[in-house]
C-alpha cells in the first residue's frame, strides 16, 4: 500500500537565508510527506556530514532515490532508512549528504502516515503511545555561534516546568521571553534577535542569569506554576586546548574550573537543565558534573552524543550526563534517531527532542518529541520555523491534527 512511486528533491529556504533539502514522497494509494532538512551553526565534530544542498540533491538523485522508487514502502521505516544507508555507504552520510538523508527519510515517515490516515506522531509512536507531552525549552537570551557580540553561553532557556498543558507552557515560554525585553529596555540595553529567535544583548553572562532570574520568577507568578531555567553552554565552541580551556570574554577556565562553575550555577540558580556544558571529547568532565549535580539537574550530551548509539553508549559505560540531545538530521535518519532514543530510554537516560538553529517550517520534531514521549523538547520561543513547531505542538494536544 505505501509502496514509494516517486522522490521529489528541491532546494528551500532556511531561515537564516541558506539553502536546504526538502523531500517529496509520493506512495501508490496517493501517499504523500514533504519534509525539509534543518542544518546546524554550533554542529558537533562527530555529526552526520551535511553536503552542499544542491550537491546532496545530485547525489540522493543519483544513488538512493532508484533505490526507493518501487523498491521500499514508505510505512516500513526501518526498510526506507536501510535503503539510504546502503546508498550512501559511508558511516557517516558523506554520500548523498545527512541533509538529503534526514529529508527523505522524515517525508517518507509522513507519507507511510498519510496513507493510513493517522497522525505522524501516532504512526511513529504506535496507539498505545502514552498521554504525555514534552515541556518546550524556550531559548529567550543567546550568544556564543548563534550571534556576535552576545553572552559567551549560547543559549538561556526557560522551563515552565510545572505547566498543566503543553500550551500554557508554550504561552509561558513567549511570555518569559517578553518579559526578557521589557528588562532589558529599563537597563537600556537594546538587543536584535539571534539565530533562533532569542534575545542577543550585548551583555555579559553574569548579567544575563540575573536578568532569567527576574523574568521567569515574574511570569511564573503571572501564570501561577513554576518557571525554571536551563542553559545550552555549547562548551565545544569554547573549548581551546591550546589556550588551557574554556574561553570566556573575561577569562579562561581550565577543565575543573568549568566544571566547578557550572555546578555552583546550578546550585544558584537551581538550574533545571545544562547542555554541553564541557567538551565534546570530555566523557570524563561529563561524568564529575553529573556526580555532582546529576541528581538536581538534566546534564545533557548534544555535540557530545551527536544522536550517535556508539557515542552514547560509551557516555552511558562512564556515567557521562543523564539525558540526550536528539537532532535527527545528527545522525541522518529517523530509525537511527529511534535507536538512540530506544538506548537512552533502557538505561534511564532522558531524551530532548531538538531543532537546529537553522531551520524550516517543518514540524516533524513535534511529532518525533510526542511520539517517544519525550520529557523535554527544545524548538525555541518565537520566530516562525520555531512557533511552526510550537504550534503543531498544541494541535497535537488539542487532537487537531
Ligand atoms: O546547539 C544546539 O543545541 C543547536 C540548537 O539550539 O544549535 P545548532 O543547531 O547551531 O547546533
Ligand atoms: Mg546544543
Amino acid at each position: 500500500m505505501t509502496l514509494v512511486t516517486d522522490v521529489r528533491l528541491r532546494r528551500v529556504l532556511d531561515s537564516r537565508g541558506n539553502p536546504t533539502v526538502e523531500a517529496d514522497v509520493l506512495t501508490e494509494e496517493g501517499g504523500f510527506g514533504r519534509a525539509a532538512a534543518p542544518s546546524g551553526a554550533s554542529t558537533g565534530e562527530y555529526e552526520a556530514i551535511e553536503l552542499p544542498a544542491a550537491e546532496a540533491i545530485a547525489k540522493a538523485r543519483e544513488d538512493a532515490v532508484p533505490r526507493l522508487v518501487g523498491e521500499v514502502h514508505a510505512g516500513n521505516q526501518r526498510e526506507v532508512d536501510r535503503a539510504l544507508h546502503v546508498a550512501d555507504g559511508t558511516e557517516d552520510f558523506s554520500g548523498i549528504g545527512a541533509n538529503s538523508a534526514v529529508a527523505i527519510s522524515m517525508a517518507a515517515a509522513k507519507a507511510g502516515a498519510s496513507v493510513t490516515g493517522a497522525p505522524l506522531y501516532q504512526h511513529l509512536g504506535g496507539t498505545f503511545r502514552g498521554n504525555n507531552y514534552p515541556i518546550p525549552l524556550g531559548n529567550v537570551i543567546g550568544g556564543g555561534e548563534h550571534a556576535a557580540d552576545a553572552t559567551d553561553i549560547q543559549e538561556f532557556l526557560a522551563a515552565p516546568v510545572g505547566a498543566p498543558s503543553v500550551s500554557e507552557a508554550i504561552f509561558a515560554n513567549a511570555a518569559v521571553h517578553g518579559e526578557v525585553h521589557d528588562i532589558l529596555m529599563e537597563r537600556d540595553e537594546p538587543a536584535g534577535k539571534g539565530d533562533e529567535g532569542a534575545w542577543a544583548p550585548s551583555i555579559d553572562d553574569e548579567e544575563a542569569f540575573e536578568i532569567m532570574d527576574e523574568a521567569t520568577t515574574t511570569v511564573a507568578d503571572e501564570v501561577g506554576f513554576e518557571i525554571r531555567f536551563g542553559l545550552d553552554v555549547a562548551a565545544a565552541e569554547m573549548y581551546d586546548e591550546a589556550e588551557g580551556g574554556y574561553v570566556y570574554s573575561d577569562r579562561v577556565r581550565s577543565t575543573e574550573e568549568q566544571v566547578e562553575y557550572i555546578a555552583d550555577l546550578v546550585a544558584e540558580y537551581d538550574l533545571k537543565y545544562v547542555e554541553d556544558p564541557l567538551d565534546e571529547d570530555d566523557y570524563e568532565g561529563f561524568a564529575d558534573l553529573t556526580e555532582k549535580v546529576g541528581d538536581r539537574t538534566l546534564v545533557c550530551g548534544d555535540d557530545l552524543f551527536v544522536t550517535n548509539t556508539d557515542r552514547l553508549g560509551e557516555g552511558i559505560q562512564q556515567g557521562a550526563a543523564n539525558s540526550i540531545l536528539i537532532k535527527p538530521n545528527q545522525i541522518g535518519t529517523l530509525s537511527d534517531a529511534f535507536d538512540a532514543i530506544e538506548l537512552a530510554v533502557e538505561n534511564a537516560y532522558g531524551h530532548v527532542v531538538s531543532h537546529r538553529s537553522g531551520e524550516t517550517e517543518d514540524a516533524t520534531i513535534a511529532h518525533l518529541a510526542v511520539a517517544t514521549d519525550a520529557p523535554f523538547i527544545k524548538t525555541g520561543a518565537v520566530a516562525g520555523e520555531r512557533t511552526a513547531k510550537l504550534n503543531e505542538l498544541i494541535r497535537i494536544e488539542d487532537n487537531a491534527v
